[in-house]
């Protein structure tokens, strides 16, 4: 486990490399290994820019991700490669791409469940799905499942907006009989996304999520969810409500999605809402950057010396120093929230912004994985008197994700291929500490 970012502080890290003096007095047990699950509707993206009447011919809603039939995908693929509309096929899914950002920035093990083609043929959608994710994902665990994986057209219209065309194939066959109990319990969380949830009758997909969470929830896993899109979430708020309430440990979100969920167009009153529903929130904001906000322990609390910050809650950003908690282990739990604007204002030039959102979940959960590493490893330490959530403070997550969502932004891609630059590990004295 690669810790996401080095502190000059008691704890050593990795914790096999402690102080050299006082390893010489006691024997180091291997450290035991932590990942992330997650389960997915095995997809590839084709991405292409398109012109506004090409959505409306194929009665695509801007921004949404809808369903397409297997004509209807024919003639759209067709009219895309006609016309040499396609720059870039590559794998997709939202949460492929969080578990593989997440290997790529801990450089450590995530396992993926979802489908993959029994037969494979070198240069198919499916084979390109593999070769495009990180060896440090576990796909052992995918079902074997006879017909193509899905395909989901990424249009991106000129204002950089991106719409979904899902062809979905066989990516909802998943049956819960190959969530494997044991795999979900052992994790440091399971990562779903909304979108599991709309797979029709007759496909175990949802089934399968549910199974996931199930087990999930009896060894206390904490469960993450990501929305997805907002038409998605608009159809039954109450609904998402009450799902996210009986199931749901942190939920990501955009502003659109939280606005849909909540009734709050304002991130940030968004993000209180939905903590009345779940422990943390992640709220994404496009050019405005993004928000966390969750619980902490009253005496525990830490005051930021950041600049205090107005908005709908004012002087919102107060505590964001501390650490987040579940509500459940606070004894007097307060709420906490954080904001960040994007990292150097963004990358010079954005293509589209797709994947942005599920870059900045993968270094929230990378953050919650080390803690999860760290208490594992290091029980004793004091760092985990209290049951924090996460390793880091409301404020340093921020900071993170705002930072991985910039570097999928400038590499032009949902799938980070490379991590942060070496020389950003010590991330306090850099660009954190400005
Ligand atoms: N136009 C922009 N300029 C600068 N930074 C941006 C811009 N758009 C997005 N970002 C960065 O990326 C993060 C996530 O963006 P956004 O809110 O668009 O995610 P999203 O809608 O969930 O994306 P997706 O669903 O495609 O993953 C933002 O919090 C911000 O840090
Ligand atoms: N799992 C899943 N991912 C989707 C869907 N529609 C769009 N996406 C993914 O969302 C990602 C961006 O967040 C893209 O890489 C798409 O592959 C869907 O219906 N299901």
């Amino acid at each position: 486990m690669k810790f996401p970012g080095q502190r000059k502080s008691k704890h050593y890290f990795p914790v096999n490399t402690r102080d050299p003096l006082l390893e010489q007095l006691t024997q180091q047990p291997q450290p035991k290994q932590t990942y992330i699950s997650g389960i997915d509707q095995t997809l590839v993206d084709i991405e292409a820019k398109v012109a506004e009447d090409l959505l409306v011919r194929y009665q695509l809603p801007k921004g949404n991700s809808t369903l397409i039939d297997d004509a209807t995908a024919h003639a759209l693929y067709e009219e895309l490669k006609r016309d040499n509309l396609i720059s870039d096929e590559f794998a997709g899914g939202t949460i492929g791409n969080t578990v593989h950002n997440y290997s790529i920035l801990a450089d450590d093990r995530s396992v993926l469940f979802g489908v993959m083609s029994k037969s494979i043929e070198v240069g198919s959608y499916a084979y390109r799905y593999l070769c495009h994710t990180s060896s440090k994902v576990d796909l052992n665990h995918l079902q074997p499942v006879d017909g193509p994986i899905g395909r989901c057209f990424t249009l991106i219209s000129d204002c950089g907006e991106r719409t979904f065309a899902i062809s979905k194939g066989a990516m909802d066959k998943l049956t819960p009989d190959f969530i494997d109990k044991d795999v979900v319990q052992g994790s440091a969380a399971l990562v779903l996304t909304a979108y599991l949830m709309r797979a029709a009758e007759g496909d175990g997909m949802s089934q399968a999520a549910l199974k996931a969470i199930e087990y999930a929830k009896a060894a206390d896993v904490p469960v993450v969810l990501t929305l997805g899109t907002r038409f998605l979430i608009q159809e039954d708020p109450e609904w998402w409500q009450g799902f996210i309430r009986d199931n749901v440990t942190i939920l990501a979100m955009n502003e659109d999605e939280g606005e849909a969920l909540t009734g709050f167009a304002d991130p940030l009153l968004a993000s209180e809402a939905a903590l009345e529903w779940c422990d943390m929130v992640l709220t994404t904001a496009g050019p405005i950057g993004l928000y966390t906000a969750g619980y902490t322990e009253d005496s525990d609390k830490r005051e930021t010396s950041h600049t205090l910050l107005p908005g709908a809650i004012p002087e919102f950003n107060r505590f964001e120093f501390s650490r987040p908690m579940r509500k459940r282990d606070c004894r007097e739990p307060i709420k906490v929230y954080a904001h960040i604007s994007p990292y150097m204002g963004g990358p010079e030039q954005i293509r589209n912004t797709n994947g942005a959102g599920d870059g900045a979940l993968s270094a929230l959960l990378h953050d919650l994985a080390a803690n999860n590493f760290h208490k594992v490893n290091v029980p004793g330490s004091s760092k985990h008197r209290n049951e924090g959530l996460c390793y880091s403070s409301f404020s340093q997550i921020c900071k993170y994700a705002n930072r991985v969502a910039y570097e999928v932004l400038a590499q032009h891609s949902p799938r980070l291929s490379r991590a942060l630059p070496e020389r950003e590990d010590s991330l306090e004295e850099s660009y954190w500490e400005r």
